[in-house]
C-alpha cells in the first residue's frame, strides 16, 4: 500500500522552490523526512532542493487537513518517532499534500516563509533509536570477511537459511557529521602471548543502508513476510565503523561487541518507502544450488519487487588531499541489489520469534559489497586485510583509516522514466584516540 506509485512520482512535476528541480538529491519527487534546528527547538522537516520545509510551522499554518495534518502534528517534536508510529497512510497523505503545496505556484506566497536554507540549519538524528540491529545480508562481504577470519570456512552453513544479524548498540548511533574518536581496545598480534590495550590500528568503515521501522509489532506477535514492507518507514545510509583488530580478538563466541559499538553513523534524512516506490526491482535469482528460503521468509511479491535500485558510493578525503584542495577520491561503488536477503525478509525474520520491533528502531543491512573488487564495501576487503594498500593521488597509501581521514557514503536511487533521488551524505572524520 505505501510502496505504490502515484502523482508525487511524476517526473514532469516541478517545484517553485528555486533550484529544487535541478537538485541531484532532493527534487520534489523525494521529500525525505528529518529533524532540523535553526536556533529554535529541533523539529521535523522535509528536504526540498537546498531548503528545509518546517513541518511544525506547517502544522500550525492551517494549510493541511485530515491525515496530512495529523502527520505534520506528529512530526512537530524533536524526534520523528510519533510520526513513524502512525504508519504508512498519514505519512503518505503528508507526502501528497506537501508535494502539491511545493509544486503549485499559487502556494508560494503562503509556504515559502516556512522554508529555510539547509546550509544554515543543523540536522539531527531523525528518530530516537530504541534498538539497533545489524544484519549481514551482503553475501560477497560475508564471504570476503569469512576468508579473513575463518579461512577454512568462509560462509557458514546457516548463511543461506538465516538472515544473520547481531544486536548492535543504539546509544552510539549518530547523525552524519559526528566526528569519530579512534577507539582503544584489546589488540592481540597473532604471535603475541597476550593482548595489549591500544588505539585500534585497523579502523574501517562499512557501507550499509539503514532501515527505519514505522509501525512495530506487539511482543509475541510476528510480522508476516507479506506485510513486512508496510512496517518500513524508509531508508538512510549507514556506516558501521569497525575496528578490525579488536573484532578479530573479541568476536568469538558471541559476535561483535566493542569493535563496532563506538559509533554508527546514519545520513540525516529518512528517504521514505513512498519515495522509493519507483526504484523497486526484482530480487536477483538465487543460484540454482542455493536452498529455497523457508516459507515464512518467502513471498512471491517480495521476490518480484523487494530489491531496490540504489547505487552506493564511498569516498575518502585525507588531510593531505584537503590541504591540496583535492576532490574526494572514490574508494568503492556498489549497489543495494547485492543484498542476499530483502528488507522484508530481514523484518519478517527479526519478528519471527515474537520479538517486538518499535517505531524508530533501526536495522542495518550489513555491508553491501559488490561481487568484484571495485565495489567492496569495507577497507578489510578493498585492501585484503591490509595486504594490498590503496594508492591515493597524493602518493599516500591507505590500508585502514588514519587520523584526519574523512569518509563519506552516498546513495542514488535511479530507474528509467523516473527522477533520480539521493540520501544526503553519511560522513565522519577520524579524530586521534584520546588515550590508551
Ligand atoms: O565474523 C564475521 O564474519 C563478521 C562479522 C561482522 O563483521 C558483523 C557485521 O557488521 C556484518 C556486516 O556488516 O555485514
Ligand atoms: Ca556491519
Ligand atoms: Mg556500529
Amino acid at each position: 500500500m505505501s510502496w505504490t506509485i502515484d502523482e508525487t512520482h511524476d517526473p514532469a512535476r516541478t517545484s517553485w522552490v528555486p533550484g529544487a528541480d535541478d537538485h541531484p538529491e532532493f527534487p520534489i519527487q523525494n521529500l525525505p523526512l528529518g529533524i532540523f534546528s535553526d536556533g529554535q527547538a529541533p523539529r521535523g522537516g522535509i528536504a526540498i532542493g537546498d531548503r528545509i520545509l518546517d513541518l511544525a510551522a506547517l502544522a500550525e499554518s492551517g494549510l493541511l487537513v485530515g491525515e496530512a495534518q495529523q502527520a505534520a502534528v506528529a512530526a512537530s517534536g524533536p524526534t520523528l518517532n510519533p510520526l513513524l508510529a502512525l504508519g504508512a497512510r498519514p505519512r503518505r497523505a503528508l507526502r501528497r499534500a506537501v508535494s502539491a503545496l511545493l509544486s503549485e505556484p499559487a502556494r508560494e506566497d503562503a509556504v515559502s516563509r516556512w522554508l529555510y536554507p539547509a546550509a544554515a540549519c543543523t540536522l539531527h538524528l531523525p528518530a530516537a533509536v530504541g534498538d539497533y540491529t545489524d544484519f549481514y545480508v551482503g553475501i560477497h562481504h560475508a564471504t570476503n570477511v569469512g576468508k579473513v577470519f575463518r579461512p577454512d570456512n568462509p560462509l557458514l552453513p546457516n548463511y543461506k537459511y538465516v538472515p544473520i544479524g547481531y544486536h548492535g548498540r543504539a546509544s552510539s548511533v549518530r547523525v552524519s557529521g559526528t566526528p569519530l574518536v579512534r577507539p582503544c581496545g584489546q589488540l592481540k598480534a597473532a604471535d603475541a602471548a597476550a593482548p595489549v590495550r591500544a588505539p585500534t590500528r585497523r579502523l574501517d568503515f562499512e557501507l550499509e543502508m539503514g532501515v527505519w521501522i514505522g509501525t512495530g509489532n506487539g511482543l509475541g506477535e510476528t510480522i508476516p513476510i507479506g506485510s513486512a514492507a508496510e512496517h518500513v518507514a524508509g531508508l538512510s545510509l549507514l556506516n558501521d565503523w569497525s575496528a578490525r583488530d579488536i573484532q578479530a580478538w573479541e568476536y568469538q563466541p558471541l559476535g561483535p561487541f566493542l569493535a563496532k559499538n563506538f559509533l554508527t553513523t546514519v545520513s540525516p534524512w529518512i528517504v521514505t518507502a513512498e519515495a522509493l516506490a519507483p526504484f523497486r526491482t526484482a530480487q536477483p535469482a538465487r543460484p540454482a544450488d542455493d536452498p529455497v528460503p523457508l516459507p515464512y521468509l518467502l513471498d512471491a511479491n517480495d521476490q518480484a519487487e523487494g530489491a531496490l535500485a540504489i547505487t552506493l558510493d564511498v569516498t575518502l578525503t585525507t588531510p593531505a588531499m584537503r590541504a591540496a584542495g583535492m576532490a574526494p577520491v572514490r574508494l568503492s561503488r556498489s549497489a543495494a541489489t547485492h543484498m542476499y536477503w530483502t528488507i522484508a525478509q530481514m523484518v519478517a525474520h527479526h519478528a519471527s520469534n515474537g520479538c517486538d520491533l518499535r517505531p524508530g528502531d533501526l536495522l542495518g543491512t550489513g555491508t553491501i559489497s559488490a561481487p568484484t573488487h571495485e565495489g567492496f564495501g569495507s577497507l578489510l576487503e578493498l585492501t585484503r586485510a591490509g595486504a594490498e594498500p590503496i594508492a591515493l593521488p597524493t602518493g599516500e597509501v591507505r590500508s585502514f583509516l588514519e587520523d584526519g581521514d574523512e569518509l563519506t557514503l552516498a546513495g542514488r536511487a535511479e530507474a528509467p522514466g523516473y527522477r533520480a533521488i539521493g540520501f544526503g551524505p553519511c560522513t565522519g572524520i577520524v579524530l586521534p584516540a584520546i588515550s590508551a
